[in-house]
């Protein structure tokens, strides 16, 4: 049965990126690899620019009505004021919410031909495989009360506030302790719990809800030791799970490693299994329209989407072998780019994927 799928460019590299993903998705859709109808709206900050709202209601509707949607990236100097695109109603954190995407998964993983890419050296993270597991629908971005207020004193105020439910921390250790039944049964938990009360209790639940999974191995760790450890010793490393911002930080610090945040997918799903597929990264306004930008991390998250949420686990395998392809011919977009490659750009990258799936 024909799969539907939202795609939401957004701004800056964002339609970029999402164009070679798009040839990627037709590519397999003409070989009968798989079979999906490919719908498109608005977000972001074009969204806000055409019909004055980052999250259209159609959007959101669209999204719903959808099996997967795949994002580019939002954001930007242009729309950056506090009241366009960071109300958690609004944009992408609207988006997120209203699809309940509650679990964030951001495979970090070193494809070997990249070492010379990665910030670390080779033998540091030779074989890397992260997977860090990142709750999306809560704590600080989402917490009540929040804003900016002037006080009698004309002095302003700002609130921001970290809230988690136990029912919240129990889903998203769940589906951490679930991916790592499949890996290394191995969880670290990262908090902070000796300064907030909030993560104390994460920690708490964490251990509790671990007491359903004997074979699981979980440690803890304070957010600012696992960002020293992950630049450290990454390979300690097995299944990530963590609050919502932690996460964020984390993930880019993890990119890092793998070469580039380009190179770094994402799948957000929800209790029913819908998916948004985003890269990590943002709408990079620095390189924007120059047709430099990596497409592989919004190609990569196709692959996540095939298998998370359109049952086409073969397919995915199809798109990875093929970036991994591409690696092996030599081709490297500027952030990836070592001594020795051949340099392309973001369309030449996007059109060597399609040919190596064939
Ligand atoms: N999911 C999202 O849509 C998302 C994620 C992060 C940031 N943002 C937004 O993007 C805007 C820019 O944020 P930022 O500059 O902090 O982060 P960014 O991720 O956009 O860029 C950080 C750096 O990484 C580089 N980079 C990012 N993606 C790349 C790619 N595919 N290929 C090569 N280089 C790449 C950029 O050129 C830049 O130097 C902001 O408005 C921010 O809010 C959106
Ligand atoms: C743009 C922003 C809201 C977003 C986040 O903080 O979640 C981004 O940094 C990400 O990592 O997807
Ligand atoms: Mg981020």
């Amino acid at each position: 049965m024909s799969k539907k799928i939202l795609v939401v460019a957004g701004d800056g590299i964002g339609p970029e990126i999402v164009a070679e993903a798009m040839k990627v998705l037709q590519a397999l859709q003409a070989d009968g690899s798989i079979d999906v109808s490919i719908e498109d709206a608005l977000i972001g900050g074009a969204a806000y620019d055409a019909v004055g709202d980052p999250l259209p209601a159609e959007t959101l509707e669209a999204a719903k009505a959808s099996d997967a949607v795949l994002l580019g990236a939002v954001g930007g100097p242009k729309w950056e004021p506090l009241h366009i695109s960071k109300r958690p109603e609004k944009g992408l954190l609207g988006m997120r919410a209203g699809l309940g995407l509650f679990a964030n998964l951001r495979p970090a993983i070193l494809y070997p031909q990249l070492a010379d890419a990665s910030t670390l050296k080779a033998d540091v993270v030779s074989g890397l495989d992260i997977m860090i597991v990142r709750e999306l629908t809560g704590g600080i971005y989402f917490g009540q009360p929040r804003g900016v207020e002037t006080l009698p004193s004309g002095e302003r105020k700002g609130v921001n506030t970290l809230v988690y439910t136990e029912s919240e921390v129990e889903r998203i250790c769940r589906v951490a302790f679930d991916i790592a039944m499949k890996r290394g049964k191995k969880v670290c938990s990262v908090d902070k719990a000796n300064v907030l009360e909030c993560t104390e209790m994460w920690r708490e639940v964490a251990v509790k809800t671990a007491a359903d999974y004997p074979e699981i191995d979980l440690s803890h760790m304070y957010v600012d030791n696992a960002a020293m450890q992950l630049v450290r010793a990454p390979k300690q490393f097995d299944v990530m799970v963590t609050t919502n911002m932690f996460g964020d930080i984390l993930s880019d610090c993890a990119a890092m490693l793998t070469g580039s945040i380009g190179m770094l997918p994402s799948a957000s799903l929800n209790a029913d299994g819908q998916g948004m597929y985003e890269p990590i990264h943002g709408s990079a306004p620095d390189i924007a329209g120059k047709g430099v930008a990596n497409p592989l991390a919004t190609i990569l998250s196709v692959a996540m989407m095939l298998r998370y949420s359109l049952d086409a686990p073969a397919a995915a395998d199809r798109i990875e072998k093929a970036v991994s392809q591409v690696l092996d011919q030599g081709l490297r977009t500027a952030d990836i780019m070592s001594e020795g490659m051949r340099q392309v750009g973001t369309a030449e990258m996007g059109d060597a994927v399609v040919a190596a799936l064939s």
